[in-house]
This record gives C-alpha cells, structure tokens and sequence, in this order.
C-alpha cells in the first residue's frame, strides 16, 4: 500500500469575496482540473510553512498566517492525499501563475462552474455553506 501525501491546500479569499483558483498543468496528477492553491508539506514543516511557501512559489502571493479549516483523506486508486486545507485571509501581492498556470479569482456563487477533483467536493460544499 502507497503512503497518502500530506498537502497543504489553501483557501484564499480577497476582500470582495472571491476565491483564487489555479489550472493543474495537464502532465500532473488530476491535471486540467481546477485547484485551489498548494502543495506537498515537507517533513521539517508546518503545514502553515508549507502553504505559505507553496503561495509564494506557485501563485507569488506573501502569506502572514493561515488557519485550519477541514481535513480530507481521499484514495484516486493510483495515489492517496491528505488535504490539510487552510483559509487564507491575510496575504499581499498580485496573483501571478508563476508556473504558467491559469490563475483566475472566482465569485463564491461562481466557484460550481469550475471542475476540481474528486477530494474537493467537500471544500466546496463547505465554502458555499
Ligand atoms: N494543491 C492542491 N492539490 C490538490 C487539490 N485537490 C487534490 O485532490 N489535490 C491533490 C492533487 C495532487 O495529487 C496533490 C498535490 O500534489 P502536487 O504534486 O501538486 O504537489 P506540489 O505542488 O507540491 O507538487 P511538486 O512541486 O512537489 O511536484 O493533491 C487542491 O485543491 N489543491
Ligand atoms: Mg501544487
């Protein structure tokens, strides 16, 4: 049996009540899909100092602090994850894909129209709860 993979997941939400999201480049695992913002969390961190870290490299945002909001242990069949998800309200800076990624900022009510993976269905119903 795989080991799950801890990631760090963050939840980013701007003063008018809009979430960051980011395409998954097509050669990843769940790619094409949409994803809110992380990464896996390393063995000598946090998974505060991981999302923080992810959220600059991958998005370019500067995170002060995050805070726990669910998480998710799901099974794709070909890899297990552990979503240690977190909000993130306080940060600066512009949203960039750093990566070359799509970036796009999405109304609460609009977050439905996007197709996430299968481990996010529960994000999801809490954000729109
Ligand atoms: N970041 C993120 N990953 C998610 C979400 N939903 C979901 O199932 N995942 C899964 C997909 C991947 O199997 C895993 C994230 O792993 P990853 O390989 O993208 O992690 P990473 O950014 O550290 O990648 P790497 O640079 O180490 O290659 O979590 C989500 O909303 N955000
Ligand atoms: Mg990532």
């Amino acid at each position: 049996m795989s080991k799950q993979i801890h990631v760090a997941v963050g939840v980013i939400q701007d003063s008018n009540d809009r979430i960051l999201i980011a395409k998954r480049p097509h050669h990843l695992h769940q790619g094409g899909k949409w994803e809110f913002p992380g990464g896996k969390v390393e063995k000598q961190e946090t998974t505060s100092e991981a999302l923080i870290r992810e959220l600059k490299e991958e998005v370019n945002l500067d995170v002060a602090s995050t805070t726990p909001l669910m998480e998710i242990h799901h099974d794709y069949g070909d890899k297990k994850v552990f979503l240690d998800v977190h909000r993130v309200t306080n940060f600066s800076g512009i949203a960039i894909g750093v990566e070359g990624q799509r970036v796009e900022w999405v109304k609460i009510s609009q977050l439905s129209q996007y197709e996430f993976p299968e481990a996010n269905k529960v994000i999801l119903e809490k954000i729109l709860s």
